[in-house]
């Protein structure tokens, strides 16, 4: 069946963020991914129009057209979603502090009663949260907070306001789902021209999960060798931020050319990644470009997908992980077929 998995893949990718990176269980929110999504894309429509259609850019006629209330209404919509989403985890804290304190006062009861008893390895059953199925042994597994957790964290201490833990929440969900459904999308589109590059991806899913049917694990991320090369080829020839532009704040000097202050600068991920310079054959589609050696011999700048230096992307791991976990697990159902020829790709 002939399908268009983009929005599926959004819907879900917001889904896995509001559980994970924001540690909200999405039980608790029904519909976020699908409300949240279909109001960005909503916003997203407007700006398209707003850019080929030269009588919307002047903010005066905007205001008084029907896409003005149309974009009223979608980040009404988003910010109410960002709300409910700090508020149930506002609500977890609280439940978890008070479940600590009961914590705290039961082991110093049960201190006492191993004192008086004698008894030794008498352990308290902690309340669950929803960092206690991590494995110690996972690999790079660390006891973290869910960000929002962290950002309420700070507010409590006063090193944060209500509104600047939701404009963080907001980016970082902005940031994070759109870019992550797009390069699955973007690999699976591609693994459905290429067939021996599926076949083999198909093969390293049987090497690591054989006939089984259980749940992916970090460490089978890990894993994912050949899976990872597929992904970091793809977002080499279909970046999903094809393009990033700069102010800059003061005169740049690059070679014999000095880039005057003020000037609004771009830099063109699509273009350095397709590079002959830095890619023999810089069209073909070629996993193995990121075998190590090959990335350790070329310029680490000629290739950035998460753009580089201090305001370089801060969920690319996280970002990488996901994208394995959604891949892996629609591989190991599907086989993906494409009636579009790779050469027809842009
Ligand atoms: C394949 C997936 C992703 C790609 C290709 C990607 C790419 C990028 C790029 C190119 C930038 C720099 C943008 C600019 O300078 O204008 C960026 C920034 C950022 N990304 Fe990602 N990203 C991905 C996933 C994620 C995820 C999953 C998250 C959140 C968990 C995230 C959070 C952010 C944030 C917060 C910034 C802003 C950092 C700053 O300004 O200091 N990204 N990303």
């Amino acid at each position: 069946q002939q399908f268009d998995c983009h929005d599926y893949l959004s819907e879900v990718a917001v889904n896995i963020m509001v559980e994970t990176a924001l540690g909200v269980s999405r039980e608790k929110i029904k519909h976020i991914g699908y409300d949240y999504t279909m109001a960005v894309k909503k916003l997203g429509e407007i700006v398209h129009k707003r850019h080929f259609n030269l009588l919307l850019r002047s903010d005066k006629l905007f205001k008084v057209s029907k896409y003005a209330k149309m974009q009223q209404k979608a980040i009404e919509t988003v910010q109410s979603l960002l709300k409910l989403v700090i508020q149930e985890k506002k609500k977890d804290v609280e439940q978890k502090e008070k479940n600590n304190m009961h914590n705290i006062v039961a082991e110093h009861l049960n201190k006492n009663t191993e004192d008086d008893m004698s008894t030794t390895n008498y352990k308290m059953h902690y309340a669950k949260d929803d960092l206690d199925d991590i494995h110690e042994n996972d690999v790079g597994e660390k006891k973290r907070l869910p960000l929002l957790e962290m950002l309420i964290d700070r507010k409590k201490k006063g090193e944060m306001t209500d509104k600047e833990i939701l404009d963080d929440v907001n980016s970082a969900l902005f940031a994070g789902y759109d870019t992550v459904s797009t390069t699955v999308s973007f690999v699976l589109c591609t693994l459905g021209c290429l067939s021996e590059i599926q076949e083999r991806v198909h093969e390293e899913m049987d090497s690591i999960f054989f006939d089984s049917d259980r749940q992916c694990t970090f460490v089978d991320t890990v894993n994912m060798k050949y899976l990872e090369r597929v992904i970091l080829e793809t977002l080499r020839l279909f970046p999903t931020i094809p393009l990033i532009s700069r102010k800059i704040k003061k005169d740049v000097r690059i070679g014999n050319y000095v880039l005057p202050k003020d000037a609004t600068i771009v830099m063109i991920p699509f273009l350095v990644h397709r590079a002959e310079k830095y890619y023999p054959n810089p069209l073909v589609f070629n996993p193995d470009n990121f075998l190590p050696d090959k990335m350790q011999q070329r310029n680490p700048y000629a290739y950035i997908p998460f753009s580089a230096g201090p305001r370089s992307c801060v969920g690319r791991k996280y970002a990488i992980v996901k994208i394995k976990i959604l891949l892996s697990t629609i591989l190991r159902k599907f086989r993906i077929t494409s009636d579009v020829a790779y050469q027809e790709f842009p």
